[in-house]
């Protein structure tokens, strides 16, 4: 089971909404990835207008936690306003600190994303804040209270997999609250190594919306999120230098 704050579930794949080719693909895919939790840009709902066209409507959004987060901003200020607006809209109180400190990575901005998640936890939100790999800085935000830490696999939208497994595997060592690995996910073999270093979930987007077949991909990567689990869950073999029988000959009396 995944905990995050007071809530509980059972998949471990969070799934974004954006850039899917059409809507019915986008419904198709979602209901085909078993996940519990859908993000989404606040910035990018028609919240308050609802005649306006919304890239959700086909969507049963009683059937998921909602999970908007605050791509666009770029400062803390900015990042606290998106996640007012949200929960003012009766969404969800969960809410993903995404503050961009460089339009061309789009990688975080390490201070306005601190002081956004002690902001937004001050005012009782459930805190899930997107951060670099940084070690420190995500012992920084568990620290503050966050409720669970995102590092990003690599680059927003990059498909480059996991640049730095080293670092990965640090902050999942070091916390007590989830991780869950967001963010630059090309493959079900990205999302497979992501759990099989101990994440506790992983967050994509782009390789599904953006697959050939995104109903396929989102099936497949369900099933690698659970592959990856139950083979950390298993306990991986150590490496070793030299080849070692599978069939032992020791014992065998002839
Ligand atoms: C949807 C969302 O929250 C993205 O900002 C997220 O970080 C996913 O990134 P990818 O598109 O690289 O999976």
């Amino acid at each position: 089971m995944l905990k995050i704050g007071n809530y509980t579930f059972h998949s471990r794949l969070l799934l974004g909404t954006g850039k899917y080719p059409a809507f019915d693909i986008q419904k198709e895919a979602v209901e085909v990835s078993g996940t519990e939790i859908l993000t989404f840009t606040v910035r990018r709902m028609n919240i308050f207008e609802p005649s306006q066209p919304n890239f959700l409507e086909k969507l049963d959004l009683e059937s998921y936690s909602l999970l908007p987060n605050t791509a666009g901003a770029k400062t803390a200020s900015e990042a606290v306003r998106h996640a007012q607006l949200a929960r003012a809209s009766g969404l969800c109180d969960m809410i993903k600190v995404e503050v961009i400190g460089c339009d061309k990575t789009l990688l975080p901005d390490p201070v306005e994303t601190l002081k956004a998640t002690e902001e937004l936890l001050k005012e009782g939100f459930t805190v899930l804040p997107y951060t670099s790999d940084d070690v420190v800085l995500a012992r920084k935000l568990e620290e503050l209270g966050a409720h669970a830490i995102m590092p990003g696999a690599s680059p927003i939208g990059s498909g480059q997999g996991i640049v730095n497994p080293v670092n990965l595997r640090f902050i999942i060592e070091q916390a007590s609250v989830p991780v869950i690995v967001d963010a630059g996910i090309g493959s079900p073999a990205d999302a497979a190594y992501a759990m099989e270093l101990g994440a506790d979930a992983v967050l994509l987007n782009t390789a599904v919306s953006q697959a050939k077949d995104p109903v396929k991909m989102a099936n497949a990567m369900r099933l690698a999120i659970e592959g990856g689990r139950f083979g950390y869950e298993a306990g991986r073999i150590p490496r070793k230098r030299y080849a070692s029988a599978s069939s032992p000959m020791e014992g065998m009396s002839v």
